[in-house]
């Protein structure tokens, strides 16, 4: 497209945002064209977009906040809303998880056309280099299930990644760190190119606590919410500590009783949750950490999950946040530079987008970023692949078997998704 605003315009033409209160267009994730689009829901809330006013291909998080501080200074916006956060111009983002080690690009995208529910109001907002009055055309057509899905192992095989795993406990044991996450990856391949659209719809019927997303090529549903800023207030959901479901309720209890108990993974949420309030204090006051974590039930998995709560200043913006945040002990370790480094010398893999935050910014610096977790990243080059990604925490008491296991326990959304 010629005429869309990128990182390097050195005077980007004025945008113009039109936002209209419309009646409720049916379920967000059906009316998604094929191409170019984006999304972030959750129980049917949240918004959608297509094609693309500008774009911002930054070198990290940092860098990103400034060219949309920048974008949204010069922005002509109207609304027949009051504020709702998301609502008007905002753009949608997906950011990778180490650039130092990765040969992916982070992103951040206004689309064309964007649609969005929030406690039963709906919006449509359109942007372009001058007022559209275009009504809403919907371009979309039946998504379509991947066929004859193939798997193959990533980089590491499973025997492998134990290995990994094992070394990594053993270097945690000599005291080098306390923490680190480590993931593993898997190649699945289709006949034809996969269409995004189907597995968003499914993850986001199925996995309705989670946060599902679609942002170039990267599609999920995490259950983790790195951060979400709102008038003021910030929240971050902290998971760590894991344990698969039986598919039967009454030992998922039992399960539930004992990942409370086990001191393995409450360690772990622990390093999690400390990494999460130490980064968001220098720019948060009256903040609640809860003293112990709860367990959030997802349909594979259950999780310990603390949510953390603060007041922000207006100087920070959620990408602002969600820059001093990441690599939380979530996804990284402790302390984060040795576990980056352990990550980029065992884990054999590019993670890409994986692991990064995902989520949405709109013109008041409001936003959700949440974790890309429970995703894979369609293949540029290759449309009929697709890989997949899960990474587990490990401390001194992890036993390897016991992490691979979790890892599957980690891709059963995404595998389930693709049929
Ligand atoms: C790294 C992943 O998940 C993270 C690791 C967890 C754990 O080790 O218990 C739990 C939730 C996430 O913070 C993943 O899903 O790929």
């Amino acid at each position: 497209m010629t005429d869309v605003v990128t990182t390097a315009d050195p005077k980007p033409p004025r945008l113009y945002a039109r936002t209209t209160e419309i009646d409720d267009p049916g379920p967000l994730v059906g009316l998604l064209p094929e191409q170019d689009a984006y999304a972030w829901v959750r129980r049917g809330e949240g918004m959608i977009g297509w094609g693309e006013v500008a774009r911002c291909k930054p070198a990290d998080i940092a860098d990103a906040e400034q060219w949309w501080t920048g974008l949204v200074a010069q922005v002509v916006s109207v609304s027949s809303l009051e504020h709702i956060p998301g609502s008007g111009f905002m753009a949608f983002g997906s950011f990778v998880f180490d650039p130092s080690n990765s040969s992916a690009r982070s992103t951040l995208v206004v689309p064309r056309t964007i649609l969005g529910r929030r406690q039963g109001r709906c919006w449509l907002t359109q942007i372009g280099t001058s007022f559209v009055h275009e009504g809403l055309a919907s371009t979309s057509s039946p998504p379509r299930a991947p066929r004859n899905v193939s798997y193959a192992d990533g980089g590491l095989t499973g025997p492998r990644w134990e290995a990994a795993v094992a070394e990594a406990v053993q270097r945690i044991t000599a005291g080098e760190l306390e923490k680190v996450v480590l993931a593993r990856d898997l190649v699945a391949r289709a006949e034809e190119p996969i269409d995004a659209r189907w597995i968003l719809a499914r993850l986001a019927e199925r996995y309705e606590r989670c946060w599902s997303y679609l942002v170039d090529g990267l599609v999920g549903a995490t259950p983790e919410m790195l951060l979400r800023r709102e008038n003021g207030l910030v929240t971050s959901r902290v998971l760590a500590g894991t344990i698969q479901r039986s598919g039967d309720n009454v030992r998922d209890l039992a399960l539930a009783a004992a990942l409370g108990r086990s001191s393995k993974d409450l360690e772990e949420h622990e390093y999690a949750v400390a990494s999460v309030a130490d980064a968001l204090a220098p720019y948060c006051s009256g903040m609640n950490v809860p003293d112990a974590p709860y367990v959030l039930e997802l349909p594979n998995v259950l999780h310990l999950a603390t949510d953390v709560t603060a007041v922000a200043g207006p100087e920070r913006t959620s990408l602002g946040l969600a820059a001093a945040l990441h690599p939380s002990a979530a996804v990284c370790g402790t302390p984060t530079e040795t576990a980056r480094r352990t990550i980029a010398e065992l884990e054999h893999l590019d993670r890409e987008r994986y692991a990064g935050p995902v989520g949405w910014i709109d013109a008041q610096g409001d936003g959700e970023w949440g974790i890309a977790l429970r995703c894979g990243l369609i293949d540029d080059t290759d449309p009929r692949q697709i890989r997949l990604y899960a990474g587990c925490g490990v401390v001194a008491g992890s036993d390897p078997e016991a992490e691979l296991t979790e890892s599957n326990a980690k891709l059963v959304p995404m595998r389930d998704a693709l049929g």
